[in-house]
């Protein structure tokens, strides 16, 4: 029997040459040296992408009643952790501006008509009834010639929702409040106040991205819009003088006192830029990607990459819900296994009604839906993090001389200013996470005005480093 030789026929093979010379073993020995170096580098991407894999993201809700500026702190994540991506969809962005802004000029149009027929009535109005000023025949013609923004409106929304037969567009993706017939006149169902609202999981910007690249032919050759958009542009711009003209109408801004509308504090308003926003080289900026008003319908959630001091990366993921009233049950099936809800509590809105519900004011609707959350068993050990937001509103509607205590009575005779009625408010908040909370909680407020990007990303950095710190603790009583 003979005995196999003790040796390894792989050290064979991988010895180096008998007869190496000095020069031929220091290469080899530097070959050797930067495969190994290969090898560990793709070791270590290896053991990263397994306890990337492990690590569950950070899951974040965003919660509060419809334009509390729940999507307006999304996109602010989005600025500050994906810019590239925020702003390369600059064009979709655009066509919301100026649908926002036909919505404007339509509720003019509307306390135009009004006053029109009041005065037309034979009927004198009663003591509690608005007392209109007359309108001029010039006026009359003015309003005639804005009629063709309606054309816009409807070349926009097709634009919103491209590839769905007309009649069933508005009804595929774009809820406008109302049931829907066809045409936007009767999509709105006569109100003059109805806005458009996308549903959350609708690839509504991707269809804006994919109109311009198939009309480009080539990615990177110039930007040429699809045929409907670009008529719809230039009729806006043809429009842009008289809208400039009805806004600074000293009638005009009488009948909107009388009707009670400040469309200044209202949800994406443009029409003090109107010239540079219908100009045709128009491009949003960040600004006015913040200011530009789009309900959601649904939920939606958005993957970030966020990095915290010198930590690895982490996977963050922010759920944008819609806040109407009928929207809100579908709420509920994210409340668990969140680690933060980021509630937005409009302070501004304290002589507003809901859209949905004229008889509810919409702080204390805002208090109300407050309570419910802190209350909620399911999110007994989830982070709390208010924002008290609008505040710039809030100021100027107080600089304007609007008395908080007309709409919250328990404010008493305490100085109407931006100070007293916020900390009023954030006490009142405050009492009532104490009063409703399961067990003892910390909670964070903040005085927000996220249409501020500046400020936003200084609150929403120290946002993060408080919802990283507490779940390293969660991590550690684990
Ligand atoms: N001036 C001002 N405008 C704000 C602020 N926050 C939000 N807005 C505007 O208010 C409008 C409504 O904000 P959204 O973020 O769309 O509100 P939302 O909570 O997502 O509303 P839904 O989608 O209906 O639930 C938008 O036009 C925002 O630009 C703020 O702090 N100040
Ligand atoms: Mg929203």
């Amino acid at each position: 029997m003979t005995v196999a030789p003790d040796i390894d026929p792989l050290s064979l093979v991988l010895a180096p040459p008998k007869d190496e010379t000095p020069e031929a073993r220091e290469a080899r020995l530097l070959k050797e040296r930067e495969a190994k170096k290969r090898s560990d580098m793709i070791d270590l991407e290896l053991k990263r992408d397994q306890q990337d894999k492990k690590s569950k993201p950070v899951k974040i809700l965003l919660l509060g009643q419809s334009e509390s500026g729940k999507s307006t702190t999304l996109k602010n994540f989005q600025l500050i952790n994906s810019p590239k991506a925020f702003r390369s969809e600059r064009s979709s962005w655009r066509a919301v501006v100026h649908l926002n802004v036909v919505r404007s000029v339509r509720l003019i149009l509307h306390a135009l008509g009004e006053a029109e027929a009041s005065s037309a009535s034979s009927v004198p109005p009663g003591p509690d009834e608005p007392v209109y000023p007359e309108i001029s025949s010039e006026l009359r013609t003015l309003k005639m010639r804005l009629s063709p923004l309606q054309q816009v409106e409807e070349a926009l929304l097709a634009k919103l929702t491209p590839g769905a037969a007309f009649k069933d567009r508005l009804y595929a993706q774009v809820d406008v409040d109302e049931p829907l017939t066809n045409g936007p006149e009767s999509t709105r169902g006569g109100n003059p106040a109805a806005e458009v609202a996308v549903q959350s999981g609708a690839p509504w910007k991707g269809a804006f991205n994919r109109l311009i690249a198939n009309a480009r032919g080539s990615v990177d050759g110039p930007e040429v819009e699809a045929q409907d958009s670009r008529e719809a542009r230039q009729l806006l711009q043809a429009c842009s003088e008289d809208v400039i003209r009805l806004w600074s109408d000293p009638t005009v801004k009488e009948v909107l006192k009388v009707h009670r509308l400040r469309l200044e504090d209202m949800a994406g308003f443009f029409l003090d830029s109107i010239e540079r926003v219908t100009d045709l080289s128009y491009e949003p900026t960040d600004d006015d990607i913040l200011k530009a008003r789009l309900k959601t319908l649904g939920v939606s959630e958005h993957h970030f990459s966020l990095k915290a001091g010198n930590m690895i990366p982490q996977k963050w993921v922010v759920f944008d819900v819609g806040g109407a009233r009928s929207l809100r049950a579908a709420w509920v099936p994210y409340f668990d296994d969140m680690n933060a809800i980021i509630f937005l509590a409009p302070l501004s809105c304290f002589d507003q009604v809901l859209a949905e519900d004229e008889t509810v004011n919409r702080l204390e609707d805002s208090i109300l839906l407050w309570k419910a959350v802190v209350s909620n068993p399911l999110l007994k050990d989830t982070s709390l993090i208010l924002f008290l937001n609008k505040i710039d509103i809030l100021k100027a509607k107080l600089a304007s001389g609007q008395k908080f205590n007309e709409f919250v009575v328990s404010y008493g005779d305490k100085p109407n200013d931006f100070e007293n009625t916020s900390q009023y408010m954030k006490k009142k908040f405050t009492m009532i996470a104490k009063q409703h909370s399961a067990e003892p909680r910390g909670f964070y407020t903040y005085f927000t005005s996220v249409t501020d990007a500046q400020s936003t990303a200084d609150i929403l950095g120290s946002v993060r480093d408080i919802i990283v710190r507490s779940n390293l603790t969660r991590s550690q009583l684990v």
